[in-house]
């Protein structure tokens, strides 16, 4: 039964969820880096929003972890490229709390043009300051959305009802989009310099970081408003404060800060600033949201192989799961094969999928293919791992499609290019489900793998396969099934046979030394 750690606090529907598909679950929240280190090693999942921090060496502890799943949207708290070099799939839930924060700006964007909680605490200390809160109206002023996603798009709409200029600066907005949701698209520096208001809606990256610094702040209008629903790390916080100290700034919304929790930070004490401690997602109905589908993508992952929202592998629905299954397997035993038989530096890889299978999603095929390419070269990889371990080695991966298909329902053909020589071999799937090698080198042979083969090259000589069962036999070696193949007569052949236990080493070296013998090796197929 799969085990999965709630390390954040998530609704408690998500454990239900996580129950009532039959999987165990311990919720341990408020964990530190070192418990959840010593703990970590005991899951094959876990679910998270921002507080636990998923870093490399929690990752590095986490032997059976295969999935981690972000109940919101932010995964800047996960090292993706240390999950995805472990192989574990990072998902989030990328709509489940989008309308919540996005209320959440506006919201802040009313408290600061209204002063609301500056006021609320004076008059709840009794001092009726009606004269000092003169606040300023948001009708007909331009907001500047920076980062025009789910989140920024759905700010601005609402910005737009209450008859705010809208500009956006995304380089990721198409004009189409820009059109359809009624804003104008502008870049970094004409929306610096025209906003009375300025939202921030852009994950944070290393593109992203500070992206508000010093020198942005000095070109903006005077009297300006900042909200950060998004993260701390967007805005240089001690420039901001000089800001709203010198006035330049009127204030600020600030739901996110450079160091979470936040409990001393430059910008507190200012009455020009509104602070809430990351509440942008913390509505009943987001949470719920985010807790139920995150605990759904973790199971199905879990138990049915479907990958929803992963940020570093691609996307399996329920419903291809099923009918992708057996072809991964004979995609594992095709990059198997190749990546047995390969003894020098690969330099690029060629995967065909004809009939049937190239209507299939055949990204998660194509990784499996290299997962199984580079398994016997690599230590550990798997289809997560596999496509950017491939690419940081320098290995060209093509990918052709083509619905016709001469003599199988499905054909997935995959050649591997070394630094010397170009090889190939052929699979398809026998009855629907059952993989079946069917060419090897342009060589017609029809072969199931089995965890136990040996895979001979020779020339097609009479007394070849009586000698290669006395040698085989001799050893001790149980013979259980065998697969020939030839060019054509008296040309290149080959054979696989299946036998009964691991080959000991003497025996492929008595078989590669058998008159007319080019080449033997022991594969094993899982
Ligand atoms: N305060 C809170 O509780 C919450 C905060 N968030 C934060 O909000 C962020 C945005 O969320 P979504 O809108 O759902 O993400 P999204 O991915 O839909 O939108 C982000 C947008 O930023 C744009 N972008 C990327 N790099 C940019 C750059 N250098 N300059 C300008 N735009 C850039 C992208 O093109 C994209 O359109 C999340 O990454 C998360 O950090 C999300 C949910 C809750
Ligand atoms: O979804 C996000 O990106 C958020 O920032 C929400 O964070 P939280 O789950 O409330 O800790």
């Amino acid at each position: 039964m799969p085990k999965v750690l709630v390390s954040d606090k998530l609704s408690p529907r998500a454990v239900d969820v996580f129950k009532g598909r039959g999987i165990a679950v311990d919720v341990k929240t408020g964990l530190s880096p070192d418990e959840l280190t010593a703990i970590i090693g005991d899951y094959d999942g876990l679910a998270i929003r921002s507080a636990t921090k998923v870093t490399a060496d929690v990752l590095a502890a986490a032997s059976n972890l295969k999935v981690v799943g972000r109940a919101g949207i932010g995964v800047d708290n996960v090292d993706i490229a240390a999950a995805t070099q472990r192989g574990v799939v990072v998902m989030n839930t990328p709509f489940g709390n989008a309308i919540t924060t996005a209320e959440h700006a506006i919201a802040m964007m009313f408290a600061l043009a209204r002063q609301i909680p500056q006021a609320n605490a004076s008059t709840h200390a009794g001092k009726w300051e009606k004269n000092r809160f003169m606040g300023v109206e948001l009708t007909g002023k331009t907001l500047g959305v920076i980062g025009c996603g789910n989140i920024g798009s759905i700010v601005a709409e609402r910005a737009l009802g209450l008859r705010m200029r809208v500009i956006a600066f995304d380089p990721y907005l198409s004009p189409e989009r820009a059109v359809d949701l009624g804003v104008e698209k502008v870049d970094l520096d004409d929306l610096i310099a025209r906003s009375d208001f300025i939202t921030l809606h852009t994950p944070l990256t290393e593109k992203t970081r500070g992206i508000l610094n010093a020198e942005a702040i000095a070109r903006m209008k005077p009297g300006v408003r900042l909200i950060n629903c998004a993260r701390g790390g967007l805005i240089d916080e001690a420039a901001l404060k000089d800001a709203l100290e010198s006035g330049h700034v009127a204030g600020a919304a600030l739901d996110v800060f450079a160091e979470e929790p936040a409990r001393d930070n430059p910008l507190f004490g200012l009455d020009t600033v509104v602070c809430t401690p990351h509440l942008g997602a913390s509505t009943t109905e987001a949470q719920e949201n985010v807790a139920l589908q995150v605990a759904e993508q973790i199971s199905d992952f879990l138990l049915t192989g479907a990958v929803a929202n992963a940020l570093n592998m691609p996307a399996v629905t329920a419903e291809e799961a099923p009918r992708l299954r057996p072809y991964m397997k004979l995609c594992e035993q095709l990059g198997s094969f190749a990546g047995q038989i390969t003894e020098s530096g690969l330099k690029s890889v060629r995967i065909e999928y004809q009939g049937d299978v190239a209507g299939l999603n055949t990204r998660p095929l194509t990784a499996t293919v290299l997962q199984g390419l580079l398994s016997p070269l690599l230590e550990s990889v798997n289809m997560v791992s596999a496509p950017v371990v491939a690419r940081e080695r320098g290995i060209e991966i093509k990918e052709t499609r083509s619905e016709h298909c001469p003599n199988y329902h499905s054909l997935i053909r995959l050649e591997v290019t070394t630094e010397r020589q170009t090889r190939s071999v052929e699979g398809s799937l026998f009855g629907g489900t059952l993989p079946r090698i069917v060419r090897i080198n342009d060589i017609p042979v029809e072969a199931e793998l089995a965890p136990n083969m040996l895979y001979s090259i020779n020339e097609d000589k009479p007394g070849f396969i009586g000698s290669l069962g006395t040698t085989l036999g001799d050893s001790g070696v149980n013979i259980a099934s065998f697969h020939l193949g030839r060019s054509d007569a008296g040309g290149q052949a080959l054979c696989l046979v299946q036998v009964d236990g691991p080959l000991p080493a003497e025996t492929v070296d008595a078989v590669s030394a058998l008159p007319h013998v080019v080449r033997a090796k022991a594969l094993r197929f899982s």
